[in-house]
């Protein structure tokens, strides 16, 4: 049975940059944020809804108009529940069918920063929160995406905060550019390696 780890935290946390160092260490990792726009484009289901909701507009010239969506999704809580309750049903089915493709191996990861908030917390055995304070998650952000605080800000008020988060973790990853990263991530693997007990039973 593959055990699955959910790796979650706020945007600008360095949820990706741990999923890289898992996969380097042989566990692969379904990345939510690319396999949701993926099936964006490809589902024929996702692709009526958002139209029905937002207009032609959102695929307009036949690719995906993030902008339209990302100033609809952040712009509300109510806006973000319906655009939400559209993909998310998808994703779940889409990361159950990537897993059982992956039934040979002994672990993999799903990284999502609304992991527990899209109720992927039930699909994991584990969920593994990374860390990192709000003021160095919004530099981060803000150099990665060349963006602005105000729309980062934004997305972090659309995310549960940290706190509940924590709370609802089985492990916390400390990425506050101080403490080193490496050796959390290899105590993780170490850790469920060693536990087979802790984890089982695994959910379905
Ligand atoms: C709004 C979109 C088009 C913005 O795309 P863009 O390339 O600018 O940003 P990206 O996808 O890299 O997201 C950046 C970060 O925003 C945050 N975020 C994205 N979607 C959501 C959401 N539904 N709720 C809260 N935060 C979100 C996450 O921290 C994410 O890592 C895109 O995020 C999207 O399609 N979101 C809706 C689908 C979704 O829920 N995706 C999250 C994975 S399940
Ligand atoms: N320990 C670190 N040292 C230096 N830079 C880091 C560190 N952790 C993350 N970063 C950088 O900060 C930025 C945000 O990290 P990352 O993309 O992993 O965050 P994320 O949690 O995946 O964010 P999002 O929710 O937006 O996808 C990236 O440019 C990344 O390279």
């Amino acid at each position: 049975m593959t055990v699955k780890i959910g790796i979650t935290g706020g945007i600008g946390s360095g949820k990706s940059v741990v999923s890289r160092l898992l996969e380097v260490m042989g566990i692969p990792v379904y990345i939510s944020d690319g396999e949701t726009k993926q099936l964006m484009m490809t589902d024929s289901c996702i692709r009526s809804e958002l139209t029905a909701l937002l207009g032609e507009e959102v695929y307009a010239g036949g690719v995906l108009n993030k902008s339209l969506l990302a100033s609809y999704l952040f712009g509300n809580p109510e806006h973000a529940g319906q655009i939400n309750g559209i993909v998310h049903p998808r994703v779940k089915e889409d990361f159950r069918q990537w897993v059982c493709q992956r039934a040979a191996c002994r672990m993999a990861g799903i990284e999502s920063a609304i992991l527990i908030e899209a109720g992927f917390a039930d699909e994991v055995d584990v969920v593994v929160m990374v860390y990192a304070p709000e003021e160095i998650r919004v530099q981060r952000a803000m150099k990665r995406d060349a963006s602005s605080r105000e729309l980062i800000e934004k997305r972090i008020r659309s995310q549960m905060g940290d706190e509940e988060k924590r709370k609802l973790a089985d492990f916390v990853i400390v990425n506050d550019d101080e403490t080193p990263l490496i050796p959390q991530v290899l105590g993780l693997i170490t850790f469920l390696s060693q536990n087979n007990t802790y984890l089982c039973p695994p959910k379905k």
